[in-house]
């Protein structure tokens, strides 16, 4: 991915910015925008009893399984603010189970090598084989999986499925290229997938659209939980919302071993706090994804100030003079030739980044710390100033970049403020909007981070100083002690 800016002691320039994709990471939801079957209505309380023919016919097709106890369900589907949501049919204690579904009724890389694709998609990556399955199963009429697929949203707030007037919102923020890069590599594994495994086997696909397989990846992205690489559907778990206001660390959800003398499995999900009968069971999706991830993911974001976050991206310029030296020290201390550091609404600096930048920034005369003698200790005397020339072009080259990087947002905060204020704002403008002013917020805090640093130059210790006082060379008073003739 292109690097936000690279730093160098010779040269900066600072590019634009864009963030490194992390696929599917824990549990995903979508918003109230779905398009479906069922009318999405803006209840204060759950509502239970006018569900549409086609949740009551996923529902039925849930008890009929066998997974929920029919006369005593203890969770219904209901229609809620989000969309479809799962409400509680009694009361539950925290971190109680809610539901837990035997792996029959999961979608996941081992149901689809079960199924009539299965031979064929062996070499897929397990996203791109359980999105052809879900394709396929959704274009067949008597798909065993029917129920369960048409309660699918056809489209989600997920920024993935915006328009260019509604892409158009975000122009100038870190989102909008996260936005298109992701929706280039679904185009660029769609390609793939269709030449290597649709193409070849006509008669096992229906024809399938790159929106189609847009639709899939969306899909698995706001409702699949994972681990790692495992992907899984679990109907009905996945009709559970996010709460903002959970805000425990615990797993909501486990797969364990369906008992003793089971080799089945089952997927447990737990409530992690007090619900009382007739209200929605809700789950934290994520403490630690952004807005924009949540935004990408699942088309909402939070009021939470720290969900806000600007990823800097520093890279060691192959142009530097030094980028072997600096390559090596950075590599050495877990770090690469290029460093992501996402920075977040009212939170200090992430610890490394100044040292990453510092050792960017090195040459001229601090270029000895690079010789191989400091080796082993640069890494700690780049966690204090250097010199006052290295300070000084951190200071500067970041707040160049976070000034080029606000200058291409269409909209100052107080714009976007007050937009906010506006009364029934659509959510997809609200997301936006929202996106926006946090990205120029955390940079905003930035610049005024390495401001008040520029401010303090004068005053700050360095290298030689710091060595001096070491050795005893330095006063109380930081005057040089020289040595007297007796
Ligand atoms: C795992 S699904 C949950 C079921 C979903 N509500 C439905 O109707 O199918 C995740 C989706 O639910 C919606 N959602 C979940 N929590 C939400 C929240 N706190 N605010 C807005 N939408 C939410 C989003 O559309 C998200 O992509």
């Amino acid at each position: 991915m292109a690097s936000l800016f690279s730093l160098s002691s010779s040269s900066s320039s600072f590019l634009c910015s864009n963030k490194s994709i992390k696929l599917f990471s824990p549990p995903t939801r979508t918003p109230t925008f779905c398009s479906r079957s069922f009318s999405v209505k803006s209840l204060s309380s759950p509502e239970t009893t006018t569900l549409s023919p086609t949740v009551q016919s996923f529902w039925r097709w849930v008890c009929d399984k066998g997974v929920i106890p029919t006369k005593s369900p203890p969770v219904k589907p209901a229609v809620v603010p989000e969309g479809l949501g799962l409400v509680a049919q009694r009361d539950f204690s925290r971190n109680e189970v809610v539901l837990e579904i035997p792996s029959r009724l999961w979608i996941n890389a081992d149901t689809v090598a079960a199924s009539e694709i299965g031979k064929v998609c062996g070499g897929l990556k397990p996203w791109a084989s359980i999105a052809l399955f879900l394709i396929r199963e959704k274009s067949r009429e008597d798909s065993p999986w029917r129920s369960y697929l048409d309660i699918l949203p056809k489209i989600t707030n997920s920024t993935i499925f915006w328009s260019e007037e509604e892409l158009s919102e975000l122009q100038g923020t870190q989102l909008l290229s996260t936005t298109l890069g992701v929706k280039e590599y679904v185009q660029s594994e769609f390609l793939k997938v269709e030449e290597e495994v649709i193409l070849p086997n006509k008669h096992l696909f229906p024809s399938i659209t790159p929106d189609d397989f847009l639709w899939a990846f969306g899909i698995l992205r706001s409702r699949a939980f994972s681990r790692g690489q495992n992907l899984v559907l679990v109907p009905p778990a996945d009709l559970i919302n996010h709460s903002p206001s959970i805000t425990t660390e615990d797993y909501a959800w486990e797969i364990k071993g369906a008992g003793l003398f089971s080799r089945d499995l089952l997927f447990s999900l737990r409530t992690p706090v007090f619900v009382k009968a007739g209200e929605q069971v809700l789950i934290q999706y994520d403490l630690g994804k952004s807005n924009a991830e949540f935004a990408l993911d699942y088309g909402f974001i939070e009021p939470k100030p720290e969900r806000n976050t600007y990823t800097l991206t520093l890279e060691i310029s192959e142009s530097d003079p030094f980028f072997g030296d600096k390559l090596d020290i950075a590599e050495s201390n877990g770090q690469g030739e290029t460093a992501y550091f996402d920075i977040c609404l009212g939170c200090p600096l992430p610890p490394a980044m100044l040292q990453y930048l510092r050792l960017v920034a090195l040459g001229g005369t601090d270029a000895f710390l690079l010789e191989s003698v400091f080796r082993n200790t640069v890494w700690g005397h780049l966690e204090l100033p250097v010199s006052r020339a290295n300070e000084e072009l951190i200071c500067r080259v970041v707040r160049d970049a976070c000034r080029t990087a606000l200058s291409s947002y269409s909209t100052t905060i107080e714009e976007d403020e007050k937009i906010r204020e506006g009364r029934n704002l659509k959510p997809r403008l609200e997301i936006a909007v929202g996106i926006r002013a946090g990205e120029k917020k955390v940079l905003e805090q930035i610049d005024g981070i390495f401001k008040k640093r520029e401010l303090e130059l004068d005053g700050l210790e360095y290298y030689q100083e710091r060595r001096l006082r070491d050795l005893g060379l330095v006063g109380e008073q930081g005057e040089i002690i020289f040595w007297e003739s007796k």
